[in-house]
């Protein structure tokens, strides 16, 4: 769906689907030269992050597996309730994996606080997070993460696998939500 199909519940675009394809370019090219020779798994955590898998793998100049992990902290809502529970649990052991984590977005931190120490508990070689978005200002907890595509404000925002309330995942572009959408 492109942001002309949006019809008055758009805001305003973020990001183009150009500039989010540009911005994994770039961090693909960093993941690959710091993961060089190393046994490197992909983790995404569903459902937000299965654009940005898809289109960052497709950044790697050679193969690399991924799994998936599914969390829900948002329910139907803006804001996370903290409460996070695991929905479905990887396939692979990561014992001794580098273990990349593929997010869409850091918002209050939360969710990937409890996945890194979810995961840390496995035993993994290395933990580190890509996530293509992250909101330094709604940071409700520090998270180390070392590759970021873009800060961006504290607004909500759907597209490129974010949605509000199940929608707009699909959207091409990443914008921000008219305030009518939300009442
Ligand atoms: O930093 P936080 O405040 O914890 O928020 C970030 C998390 O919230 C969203 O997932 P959500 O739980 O809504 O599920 P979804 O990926 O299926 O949309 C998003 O995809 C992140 O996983
Ligand atoms: O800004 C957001 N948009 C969609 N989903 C989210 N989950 C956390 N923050 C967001
Ligand atoms: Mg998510």
């Amino acid at each position: 769906m492109d942001s002309s199909h949006m019809g008055n519940d758009l805001d305003h675009v973020l990001f183009t689907q150009d500039q989010i394809q540009e911005r994994l370019e770039r961090l693909g090219e960093q993941i690959w030269q710091d993961y060089e020779g190393k046994d490197l798994l992909l983790v995404g955590v569903l459902k937000g992050a299965v654009l940005v898998m898809a289109d960052l793998m497709r950044t790697l100049p050679g193969t690399v597996p991924m799994d998936w992990m599914a969390i829900s902290s948002y329910g139907s809502g803006t804001k996370s309730s903290g409460v996070v529970r695991i929905l479905m649990d990887l396939r692979e052991d990561i014992t001794d994996k580098h273990v990349l984590i593929v997010e869409d977005i850091i918002d209050s931190g939360l969710t990937l606080n409890w996945i890194q120490g979810n995961l840390r508990s496995r035993g993994p070689a290395s933990l580190e997070i890509c996530t293509l978005l992250r909101k330094p200002e709604a940071a409700k907890v520090a998270i180390d993460c070392k590759y970021v595509g873009f800060d961006i404000p504290n607004e909500f925002v759907v597209g490129y696998g974010l949605d509000y309330d199940e929608k707009y995942r699909n959207l091409r572009d990443i914008g921000t939500l008219a305030p009518h959408v939300y009442s």
